[in-house]
């Protein structure tokens, strides 16, 4: 049995393990990277980069349907396979990016096989046995499959397998208003399917209601059934179709079925125990440094227990390999971490809501808005469907939400605000580019000031006072 000695040892290959491996190997240490499934993982294969392929065609066939004044609308004839042709294509595109020949270029050794601990050193994955310094628990998620009575007798599918699907589902049923069940129910919509989401809660209920309403309204006004506040008990399959039944007794039937309700950690089959690594069915327990109870293992990423988003598990990549491979202390504070929801009009937000916001500082607590009504670009391109808003204490933003067009790449400015502590006053004297949506992030900061020059006695005083002596 081949036996490696090595500094790191990754297990998985996805967005953590990859940044892991790619980082600590070219800054020189000897990596072991072990993947059990496809290279690149479920951001690659199954999740972020098919997702917004999808989303891209479908927002074309909308621009379509919508037409434009002056521009006739005209129906959007969908090739739903050749959509998904697409949807390969663009996998296929950054897959060399993440694969096995370029890691190995780098000089990682790649082993393709699942990894199991065989103690608190050691690695078995395949035929081979890994002995490193420090391991990296990068193995991710899977859809959850809820316990629902029926589930087993009938056809579903998950992020797993509905990218891959060829013919367009006549009647989509999503069970999950999360960001997966959003996003896959409206490009699925806007491609010519007819939708219902049903949502135990409150379709994204982890999101600011004044920011989720803008959202779900545009689901709605597009032709998407969204049914909430009741879980699903029951599923079963009749002549051909999928029925739903929900707690109040109320049924919905469909032609096919996407579970989209909540993630699984991937550590199944591991042997943990061996390690001495506990875990929960969250994840691996992990400190502020992302150390698990071996010392010697790390975890990263969705398997890490908290967020989960292709860009935290990049981010914890980084703070690993200070620690691992420099021998720096480095933590992982989430506090400054964005998240955006790809509907149209996209969801953004970074730090805290304003509920959050409300229950930690109470009355030092400012929220200020701007509207995107206000904004000519918006105007310009008849999306003014939208606004910001800003938690603000002490004349630092604790937190920033933007619903509208383009909110995730709007984000950015509030996420390098709050991670450098900048103040509401930087924000303001930001000079952004006229016509661009961004100007209302600095509207929002000028709101922030308004009342305090504007309605302000004193700065009134003030400016009278030096108008008589300026000459
Ligand atoms: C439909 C969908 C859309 C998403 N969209 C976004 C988005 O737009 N933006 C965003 O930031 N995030 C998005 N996410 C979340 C994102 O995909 C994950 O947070 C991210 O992939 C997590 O990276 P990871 O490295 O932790 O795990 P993964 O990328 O899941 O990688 C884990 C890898 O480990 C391998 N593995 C597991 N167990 C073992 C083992 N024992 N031995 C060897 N290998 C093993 C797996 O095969 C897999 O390749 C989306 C997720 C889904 C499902
Ligand atoms: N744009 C992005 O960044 C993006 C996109 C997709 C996924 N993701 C990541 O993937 C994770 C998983 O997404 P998700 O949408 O599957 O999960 P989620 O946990 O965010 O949402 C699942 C939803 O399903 C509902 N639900 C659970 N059981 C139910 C039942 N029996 N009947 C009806 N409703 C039920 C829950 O109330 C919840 O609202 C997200 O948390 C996110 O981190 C990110």
């Amino acid at each position: 049995m081949p036996r490696i000695e090595t500094d790191i040892c990754v297990i998985g290959a996805g967005s953590g393990g990859l940044s892991v491996a790619a980082g600590a190997v070219q800054m020189g240490a000897r990596v072991v990277l072990i993947e059990a499934g496809e290279m690149g993982g479920d951001c690659l294969n199954a999740g972020c980069v098919p997702s917004k392929a999808l989303i891209a065609a479908a927002k074309a066939a909308e621009a379509q349907r919508r037409g434009f004044r002056g521009v006739a609308p005209a129906v959007p004839e969908v090739d739903f396979g050749a959509v998904k042709d697409h949807v390969r294509a663009v996998i296929e595109a950054i897959a060399p990016v993440d694969s096995q020949e370029r890691f190995e270029g780098l000089g990682c050794t790649v082993i393709r096989a699942f990894a199991r601990f065989s103690g608190p050193r050691e690695v078995q994955a395949g035929e081979t046995t890994i002995r490193a310094r420090r391991f990296v628990i990068a193995t991710g998620s899977r859809p959850f499959v809820p316990p629902i009575q029926g589930v087993d007798t009938v056809p579903y599918l998950t992020n797993e397998t509905i990218f891959d699907l060829r013919e367009r589902p006549q009647h989509l049923i999503v069970i999950g208003g999360g960001p997966i069940g959003v996003e896959m129910a409206q490009a699925h919509r806007r491609l010519g399917c007819a939708v219902t989401v049903v949502e135990g809660a409150s379709v994204l209920g982890r999101e600011d209601p004044e920011l989720a309403r803008v959202v779900t309204d545009a689901l709605q006004a597009e032709g998407i059934v969204l049914v909430e506040g009741q879980p699903v008990v029951r599923l079963a399959k009749t002549d051909g179709t999928v029925e739903v039944t929900l707690g109040d007794g109320r049924q919905v039937r469909g032609s096919h079925l996407l579970l989209a309700v909540g993630r699984k950690v991937a550590l199944e089959g591991m042997n943990l125990e061996a390690a001495g690594v506990a875990h929960t069915g969250k994840g691996v327990t992990v400190d502020a440094r992302l150390r698990s109870s071996n010392r010697r293992i790390f975890a990263v990423g969705d398997a890490a227990g908290g967020l989960q988003f292709t860009h935290v598990a990049g981010w914890h990549a980084g703070i690993v390999i200070r620690q691992a491979i420099l021998g720096l202390p480095a933590r992982a504070d989430p506090r400054a971490v964005p998240r955006a929801t790809y509907t149209d009009p996209e969801l953004a937000q970074v730090g805290l809501t304003e509920a959050e916001a409300r229950a930690l500082h109470g009355e030092a607590l400012t929220v200020v808005r701007a509207s995107l009504a206000h904004n000519d670009r918006a105007q310009a391109e008849g999306k003014t469907a939208g606004f910001a808003k800003v938690m603000i204490v002490k004349g630092r933003p604790v937190g920033a939400g933007i619903v509208g067009p383009q909110a995730g790449e709007l984000i950015g400015l509030w996420a390098l605000a709050l991670s450098a502590r900048l103040k509401m006053s930087a924000i303001a004297g930001m000079i952004a580019p006229y016509p661009t949506l961004g100007e209302v992030s600095k509207r929002a900061a000028g709101a922030y000031f308004a009342p305090r020059l504007f309605e302000s006695a004193a700065v009134k005083r003030l400016v009278r006072l030096v108008q008589r002596w300026v000459p």
